[in-house]
């Protein structure tokens, strides 16, 4: 058994119960439901994007331990200082550490960008509970779910105004949603089995994503030379968690990689 299979093993649990103490109806008419989401694919296409999307990311199976002193307060003003086209915050706690009260606290401070509620979706119940937590955007994960499931969430979160980010590793992963229309398509360099990260996948990849799609490349970013070779392959959208949250200071990290590739 893989980590992954364990994170959606443990997922799928975690939500029936949950699903059992919290009525969607409350969901529906907490007051953040009612909030208009910001467009993940405007603030990525918007003249002068930066393209970033900047990720707080506390702790990883993969790397245990990355910053567990940085508040959400201060990473999300220095986030929004360095002038990122988004944030992503990680709300798994069990194997990130993180918690649905960390989106919350962000979106108080965070108005203007869209946040990406960076989870593992194995039910529709996480997509309503991510508009009522703030979120703007939501995290479909190819390789945990079925080419019938990434619709029908895909078309839920649709409906509800939130953007889609699906994530893929895979010729195959992508196969299972190429009859969805105007996406947002991640590859990630990580593979999620081995947690082996080779930035050459997002290059392999490019070629295959239909020209309509918008493409992130995510994972193992670590130098902004990175950001302008990744952008001739026609990436847009470039999710970092790690090479920012594992200095002291995560929003300045941000900043002085953002300058470098203006
Ligand atoms: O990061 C991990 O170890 C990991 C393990 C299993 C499933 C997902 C995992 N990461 C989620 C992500 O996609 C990354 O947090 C995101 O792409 C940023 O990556 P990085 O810049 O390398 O922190």
């Amino acid at each position: 058994m893989t980590i992954l299979d364990k994170i959606i093993a443990f997922k799928k649990k975690e939500i029936a119960k949950i699903k059992a103490e919290v009525p969607i109806k409350k969901l529906v008419e907490s007051p953040k439901f009612k909030r208009t989401p910001l467009s993940l694919k405007k603030s990525l296409l918007e003249v002068g994007s930066t393209g970033i999307i900047a990720e707080f990311k506390r702790q990883s199976p993969s790397k245990g331990i990355i910053n567990d002193k940085a508040t959400i307060a201060e990473v999300t003003n220095g986030y929004l200082d360095a002038n990122v086209a988004a944030q992503s915050i990680l709300t798994d706690t069990s194997f990130f550490g993180g918690t649905m009260a960390d989106l919350m606290e962000a979106r108080v401070i965070n108005q203007t960008k869209p946040i990406l509620r960076k989870d593992f979706v194995v039910d529709g119940f996480q997509i309503v509970e991510a508009k009522a937590i703030g979120a703007d955007a939501i995290l479909l994960i190819a390789s945990c779910l079925t080419s019938v499931e990434l619709k029908n969430y895909g078309n839920l979160a649709k409906d509800l105004g939130l953007s889609v980010l699906y994530e893929i590793h895979t010729q195959e992963e992508l196969d299972k949603i190429n009859d969805l229309d105007d996406k947002i398509i991640g590859i990630n360099n990580r593979n999620l089995k081995t947690f082996e990260v080779n930035l050459e996948h997002s290059i392999k990849l490019a070629n295959q994503i239909p020209d309509n799609s918008i493409k992130v490349s995510e994972s193992g970013i670590s130098d902004p030379k990175i950001i302008t070779g990744l952008k001739e392959f026609g990436f847009q959208g470039f999710l970092i968690g790690e090479n920012f949250m594992k200095e002291e200071n995560p929003g300045e990290a941000c900043q002085d990689f953002i300058n470098q590739i203006r």
